[in-house]
């Protein structure tokens, strides 16, 4: 096979969250993650137990070192010879640090960034811009030149909602099993993402259909895949909400529709967490822990579905949006499919521009797209 490169990127970047390994890390991550962010000291205290009761360990790391894996061996089998890092905005190993490392030898680097989530949001997407502009100033401090591009918002990328659709099926399978047979008088599909302030969501309106649109014209698409198979109802519900109560934050959160569905005589869930690639402590404490606790209290039949993880799909999807957007910052035509009405998150256009996802505080992002 004959090596090729990823031009005119010199590496590619996984850029995720973070998360603390050990208990000692607990703190000092949530003091990361919070930073300015106005967020309740009990809520912390709360969030800090969720990791204690997992050993002080988020899955979330892990989950990275197999994706990076994986797109390794994708990108290998493809002949691609650009290299491929991880960096992180809360917890080692850092952004900054990967991509100091990268630069160091001949004093610059140019970096293609792949980040784990799918929507468009300040929190899933904005935010990660502006850890790229705090790594490029850090590093001219130190007299290193780096630049950013990232691939766009994936969520209605074949790749992506093709390993979201096979987490669907599955999930009906095992609810399947477990009853006995799916009932569309009593069962139903909540499909889950993590619940933002209003002020976030109306944000995302600026320039594209809007975080939670885009959460619902994905379930449409999955819901046509289905077909014959689309027995139950499905709806979009929230977790994980952390503010202060008087601030509206997108609802209703999944336990209180539970609640709600089991007074209207549902008595069994599928519950998809549409909104986390990898199973993260979102999903591990409030699905898997909180949400299950209510379904028992409930009586109800309760199955978590699948995140995409390292499913193949999705990891070759990845490395599709890679080669993409190496087209196209080359000036080369390139197909951009997506499943959904909204079309493909191109970067650099109106749907990831300068005020894309911007909310009242305005922090300088990188790239600095005008358009
Ligand atoms: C949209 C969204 C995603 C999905 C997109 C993406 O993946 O980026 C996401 C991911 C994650 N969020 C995570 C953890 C936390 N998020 C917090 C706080 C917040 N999240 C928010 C939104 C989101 N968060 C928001 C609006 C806040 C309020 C404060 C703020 O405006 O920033 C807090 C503070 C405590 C709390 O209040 O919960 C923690 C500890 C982890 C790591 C989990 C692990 O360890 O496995 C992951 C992957
Ligand atoms: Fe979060």
């Amino acid at each position: 096979m004959t090596d090729k490169h990823l031009e005119p990127f010199d590496a590619v970047v996984l850029m995720s969250f973070g998360g603390p390994e050990k208990d000692a890390d607990v703190l000092p991550f949530l003091q990361n993650v919070t930073a300015g962010r106005g967020i309740p000291d009990e809520r912390l205290v709360e969030v800090g137990e969720h990791y204690y009761g997992f050993g002080g360990r988020s899955p979330i790391n892990d989950q990275n070192r197999a994706l990076l894996a994986a797109l390794e061996q994708e990108m290998a089998e493809r002949g691609l010879r650009t290299p491929i890092v991880w960096g992180n905005r809360n917890w080692e190993p850092y952004l900054t640090d990967a991509a100091r490392a990268l630069a160091q030898d001949s004093g610059s680097a140019r970096l293609l960034a792949i980040d784990t989530s799918a929507y468009s949001s300040y929190s899933s997407c904005r935010q990660y811009r502006e850890d790229f502009a705090g790594t490029v100033r850090a590093l001219a401090d130190e007299g290193l030149s780096v630049e950013f591009d990232k691939i766009r918002q994936y969520y209605n990328h074949p790749g992506f909602a093709q390993a979201e659709l096979a987490c669907v099926r599955e999930g009906l399978d095992q609810l399947e099993q477990l009853t006995g047979g799916l009932d569309a008088q009593r069962q139903r599909i909540l499909y889950v993402t993590h619940s933002i302030p209003e002020a976030m969501e109306t944000a995302s309106q600026k320039r594209t259909a809007g975080y939670e649109a885009q959460h619902r014209q994905l379930i449409d698409w999955v819901t046509g895949e289905l077909g014959e198979r689309a027995v139950l109802e499905s709806e979009l519900v929230f977790c994980s909400r952390s503010g202060a109560p008087h601030v509206p934050w997108s609802e209703p959160d999944v336990n209180d529709r539970m609640e709600e569905l089991s007074e209207q005589g549902v008595t069994g869930v599928v519950l998809v967490p549409m909104g986390f690639v990898s199973d993260h402590m979102e999903v591990k404490f409030d699905l898997d822990t909180e949400a299950r606790e209510t379904a028992q209290r409930l009586g109800m039949d309760f199955v978590r579905a699948g995140t995409v993880g390292v499913r193949p799909q999705f990891v070759a999807g990845l490395v599709d949006l890679l080669e993409e957007r190496a087209a196209q910052v080359r000036g080369d035509d390139v197909d951009a499919p997506a499943v959904t009405a909204e079309g493909p998150l191109v970067p650099g256009s109106g749907a990831c521009a300068i005020d894309c996802c911007l909310g009242a505080v305005e922090r300088p992002t990188h790239p600095t797209w005008a358009v």
